[in-house]
């Protein structure tokens, strides 16, 4: 007997009913994480691949590394190429300080620039894979291992788990769209995802609620799919479909992830999987530290970016058409570095 579902404020579906069944049931389990795909946006996902024990690990290893001195941290060849002005590269390998990345909401927003005023209080380690070409195009910037030993090789098998768990909720995406298993699959042989570690510090809760700083404000992400794994301090909410502008509170669901759709994924599936805004506000008031300066808990996160192989060109899925293709082909290139170059604050 499977275990009872836990409850969420967002659909939550066990992915062991997708992976361990064949036929109608395999059919019924994918159309049901489609349904919250194309209503949400967002989905949980408990009994997925990935155990509790290495998640839980994984958060040790994060750890670990935020606390490692700062200088070691900010080492120049530690730190992302992104976060240097005389590099033409937007890709994301390494250590990025506190206040450089600020997620826009949307491209053409008059506010972004009164957005970024207000720098996100986050710093993030990056990865891509350790082969291929994503490794070849940017190497991994990592710490010596003599530095902090271990954190290389447990990081590395932890990106080839997440992307063979990216790769499962690619075909069950496919199969609940009544495509081919492999049709996103096909476009994803690279593995040219980006794995990132982030730390969101201790933050004065005043200075959040005032808005002088924020966690991450309210964004979609731009590739196929992304995956992510909490701790359980909270703050994560998702726009409420139905009442545009309020939000919905994610909260951490232990032994799940949440997955979302990306824009890339949403323009290439003709709108019918929805890109969906989020953010992550001040945590509630239990998990903030009791003292005279109500000092919200430091939070950790970990999302895992998939994203299509870069020379790959998609076009609006055809049986997804329906009364036209609403946007020209595109190559997953082309899309993520216009995406990626509205993102850091030198651009
Ligand atoms: O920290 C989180 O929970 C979400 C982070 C996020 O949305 C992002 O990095 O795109
Ligand atoms: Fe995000």
């Amino acid at each position: 007997m499977p275990s009872a579902i836990p409850k969420a404020n967002l659909p939550i579906h066990d992915f062991s009913y997708f992976s361990n069944s064949e036929g109608e049931e395999k059919l019924k389990a994918a159309t049901e994480i489609v349904d919250a795909f194309k209503t949400y946006g967002f989905v949980y996902l408990v009994n997925h691949s990935i155990s509790t024990e290495k998640t839980k690990t994984l958060f040790d290893w994060s750890k670990k590394f935020f606390y490692l001195p700062y200088d070691e941290r900010t080492k120049p060849e530690l730190l992302c190429p992104a976060t240097d002005p005389k590099q033409s590269g937007f890709v994301a390998r390494g250590y990025t300080p506190v206040g450089v990345e600020k997620l826009p909401q949307n491209l053409d927003d008059q506010g972004l620039k009164s957005l970024r005023a207000v720098p996100d209080s986050k710093d993030m380690f990056e990865m891509g894979p350790d082969k291929g070409v994503g490794q070849e195009r940017e190497p991994n910037r990592y710490p010596p291992d003599a530095v902090i030993p271990g954190f290389r090789d447990f990081t590395t098998s932890f990106f080839w788990d997440a992307h063979e768990l990216g790769m499962d909720i690619l075909r069950c995406i496919a199969i609940g769209l009544g495509l081919d298993e492999n049709y996103f699959v096909s476009y994803h042989e690279d593995a040219d995802n980006l794995f990132r570690l982030i730390r969101y510090p201790a933050v004065e809760r005043a200075a959040i609620k005032a808005g002088t700083t924020a966690r991450t404000t309210a964004h979609t992400d731009f590739g196929s799919i992304t995956i992510l794994f909490q701790d359980d301090v909270g703050g994560l909410e998702v726009e409420d479909p139905a009442k545009p502008g309020t939000y919905i509170v994610a909260t951490p669901v232990q032994g799940s992830v949440i997955v979302n759709v990306g824009d890339f994924l949403m323009r290439w599936s003709n709108d019918v999987l929805k890109s969906n805004l989020h953010r992550v506000v001040e945590p509630p008031a239990d998990r903030v530290l009791s003292n005279d300066m109500e000092i919200t808990k430091e939070r950790f996160s970990i999302p895992f970016f998939v994203q299509a192989d870069r020379k790959k060109v998609v076009q609006c899925v055809k049986e997804l058409e329906g009364s036209g293709a609403k946007y020209p082909p595109v190559s997953a290139e082309e899309y993520l570095n216009m995406r990626r170059k509205a993102t850091f604050k030198k651009f």
